[in-house]
């Protein structure tokens, strides 16, 4: 079988994302509500976009996508691979650099964070 990404997946902190139908060129939307928040800001759903490898080449595919936070001016792209084990259960194994909008220049050294996330199904 093959990973498939459309679906509702969940990740170690509790944060959950939609996505969409993947076209035919591997292009695909979704929704991203995340668990936890760095603000005092009441966490928003986020829009996502993406791109996977074609799944009628790859059966554990790469795909990368770009979560514009609704409730900051900070950006987080991820970027992972699908793992699929013998029962057919799925994991995304991802990681993430988090860019927060910083005031000058001289803050760009502090303005980008790492992070690992592992997505399952719901
Ligand atoms: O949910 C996951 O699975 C992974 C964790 C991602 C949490 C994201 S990072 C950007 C956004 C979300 N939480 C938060 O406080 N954000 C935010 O933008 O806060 C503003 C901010 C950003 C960077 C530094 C300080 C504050």
């Amino acid at each position: 079988r093959k990973c498939i990404l459309s679906g509702l997946w969940k990740n170690e902190l509790g944060s959950n994302m939609t996505i969409s139908a993947v076209n035919t060129d591997g292009g695909f939307t979704g929704l991203y509500h995340t668990a936890v928040t760095a603000t005092d800001k009441h966490i928003r759903v986020s829009p996502l976009k993406g791109s996977q490898k074609p799944t009628n080449q790859r059966k554990q595919l790469t795909f990368g996508f770009t979560v514009s936070w609704t409730f900051s001016n900070s950006m987080t792209v991820f970027v992972g691979q699908c793992f699929m084990d013998d029962k057919g259960k799925e994991t995304l194994k991802t990681m993430w650099l988090l860019r927060e909008e910083v005031s000058s220049p001289g803050d760009d050294w502090k303005a980008t964070r790492v992070g690992t996330n592992i997505f399952t199904r719901i």
